[in-house]
């Protein structure tokens, strides 16, 4: 079967005719004031056309961008209008279904091949396709974007032209109408520039509505380009063809050098080259005769081919969109092969796990039942809970950083919504604080002669695993309120304060009444005093006390949790705090996260 995704034949329902914008403007907040990025800019760009926003850097190209998809939102003003050939009226939802944003520095997951990121895309975004079919589609995109031979490469591997060609081809898959790019050819060669180019050309040609960033092309590859939009200062100073340039800049007295590339000379006019002539050409290029109106409306050919398509088992031509509990199951699988492919995040840190228990077990070896030996024994519970609360908050103040790009990209172009991912982390993150935990905990519990009852071990691993989700969702909330460095800085300062009042450098009976107060904001100290319970608690037996000492003063585990001031029995309190603490740090991640997203 042959799709032929970038040929007229794959064209696309596009219920816009054009994009029309009037008056946008673009505000940021600034110490002196209010700065203007975008100044009042209206424009018009059409379907079935290739059009190119350019500009001296700081022009604000990218600004104009992310106004246009809604990506940028505070701020913001002015309108949008999205017209239908059919004059349905549409609204900014569909808009935003039917739109696509391929980002400058768009990030792409590092430990998938090109074919695994292609069907993951499928997957999350096209219900109503069987895999043979999807196979046939991604097939069909990679070829046409010359992808094939890299089909089985990771993207870590891909060279810079590859990684942008397969953003494209990432997006292309559910056959967006409208694809705005923001500077694709950025770091490419000019042979693979112009490759570039033109695929987008053939993109436009289905009936699509293709807008671009573009630094200065050649000669050659601007007139490949059907509309231009050129920026100085926020402001436009021209919008029409491409080969009407040289007239235009002529209009107002200036005259492009014969053999001058058109593009480098608007662009040193538009860089004030020759003087200040934003006023003068911003004025000229209100007239309409320098307007771009495309020759051959999409909507002329539409009816000729529309019927022509697509997939061996669509006969509406529509793509449905799966749920978002399918979607789902594809972020779990996703995230799990992402773990066993990353080393660092799985097999290290389970082989760490293993040894830094070893390691204190044997160093704390019979402070578990020796009665000489309990403040030892503190310390070892002590130590153990403080590796796995800060082996579990540090990853986790990197993690959204790491992927806040990635994440921003897909939930932006409706791959799914930011709950779902978000659940799924959640459901793939417990299992994995459980079994490194559990990995710490064996090889630790009874090395140290900790009492040799399967409940007890039970109990202290509840503890471990709840306090290792409360902490790591402490994270979260750090990477997302703050920037990473800073994030781990503050993570290390509140698990130290945490654990001063933990009930352990200081035990609580001892404690000021305020500090005692401050107690209750600790999730270590709940945590200490549930393994406290776990170990000492529960009418264990006296503990052993070898016949070469000279005073055992706590053969009585009651008499080691009086002393604490841990005697009632709080065990299930405790963990039901730390459980609400998962609960409530989780929420507040998701929420912060969430404000993030929409911030970045
Ligand atoms: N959120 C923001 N807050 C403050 N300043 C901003 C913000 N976004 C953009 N700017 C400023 O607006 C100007 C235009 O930025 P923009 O990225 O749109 O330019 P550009 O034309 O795409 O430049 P380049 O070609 O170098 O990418 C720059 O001076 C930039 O620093």
């Amino acid at each position: 079967m042959e799709l032929d995704v970038l040929g007229p034949k794959f064209r696309v329902n596009n219920t816009f005719d054009h994009i029309e914008f009037q008056n946008v403007s673009f505000t940021t907040k600034e110490k002196k004031g209010l700065k203007k990025i975008i100044d009042g800019v209206s424009g018009k760009f059409y379907s079935g056309q290739l059009s190119a926003i350019m500009g001296p850097s700081g022009a604000g190209k990218t600004s104009l961008l992310n106004v246009l998809t809604g990506y940028q939102k505070s701020g913001t003003s002015g309108i949008i209008k999205c017209n239908s050939p059919t004059k349905r009226k549409k609204g900014n939802l569909q808009y935003r279904k039917e739109s696509c944003y391929i980002l400058q520095d768009d990030s792409l997951p590092q430990f998938f091949t090109v074919q695994e990121c292609m069907m993951m895309a499928c997957n999350l975004k096209i219900a109503n396709l069987s895999s043979k079919s999807k196979e046939f589609l991604i097939n069909d995109i990679l070829n046409n974007l010359n992808l094939t031979k890299s089909k089985n490469t990771r993207v870590q591997s891909l060279s810079g032209g590859q990684k942008k060609r397969l953003s494209v081809a990432l997006e292309l898959v559910d056959n967006p109408p409208i694809m705005f790019l923001d500077e694709p050819t950025t770091g490419l060669d000019s042979a693979s520039t112009t490759h570039c180019v033109e695929m987008l050309k053939r993109l436009a040609l289905g009936g699509r509505i293709i807008i671009c960033t573009i630094h200065q092309p050649n000669a050659r590859l601007y007139e490949t380009f059907d509309q231009i939009y050129m920026m100085a200062k926020g402001r436009c100073v021209y919008q029409g063809a491409s080969t009407n340039t040289v007239p235009f800049l002529s209009s107002v007295g200036l005259n492009c050098p014969q053999y001058h590339n058109p593009a480098d000379f608007i662009m040193e006019v538009a860089s004030g080259d020759f003087g200040d002539y934003i006023d003068v050409l911003e004025q000229a290029a209100q007239e309409t005769k320098w307007k771009y109106v495309p020759t051959i409306r999409i909507n002329d050919t539409r009816d000729i081919i529309s019927d022509d398509i697509v997939y061996a088992e669509q006969s509406n031509n529509t793509l449905e969109t799966p749920s978002e509990w399918s979607r789902f199951l594809v972020l779990l699988k996703r995230s799990a092969i992402q773990l066993y492919r990353d080393w660092t995040i799985s097999q290290l840190k389970l082989v760490l796990h293993v040894l830094v228990g070893l390691f204190l077990g044997i160093t704390f070896q019979s402070c578990g039942r020796d009665a000489t030996k309990v403040f030892n024994n503190l310390g070892f519970l002590l130590c153990g809970l403080v590796y796995l609360t800060y082996t579990s908050m540090l990853p986790a103040v990197l993690k959204f950083p790491s992927e806040l790009t990635i994440l921003k990209k897909e939930s932006f172009n409706n791959w799914y919504k930011l709950r779902t991912y978000y659940a799924a982390f959640l459901i793939f993150d417990i299992p994995q604080q459980i079994l490194f935990s559990f990995v710490y905990c064996i090889s630790s519990y009874f090395i140290s002669d900790q009492p040799m009852e399967w409940i007890r071990f039970l109990r202290v691993l509840f503890i471990h695993v709840l306090a290792s989700l409360s902490s790591s969702g402490f994270g979260l909330i750090l990477g997302t309120v703050t920037d990473p460095t800073n994030g781990i800085f503050f993570g290390a300062v509140a698990l130290a304060l945490m654990l001063c009042v933990g009930g352990f450098l200081i035990i609580f009976t001892h404690m000021s009444n305020i500090m005692y107060l401050l107690t209750y904001i600790s999730f270590l100290s709940f945590s200490m005093e549930g393994l406290m319970e776990a170990i000492y608690g529960y009418q264990r037996e006296p503990l052993y006390c070898s016949e070469d000492a000279e005073y055992c003063q706590y053969l009585s585990p009651k008499l080691v949790l009086e002393d604490m001031g841990m005697n009632k029995e709080n065990y299930w309190i405790d963990i039901a705090y730390l459980f609400g603490t998962f609960i409530l740090f989780r929420s507040i991640a998701f929420c912060t996260l969430k404000k993030k997203l929409s911030n970045a």
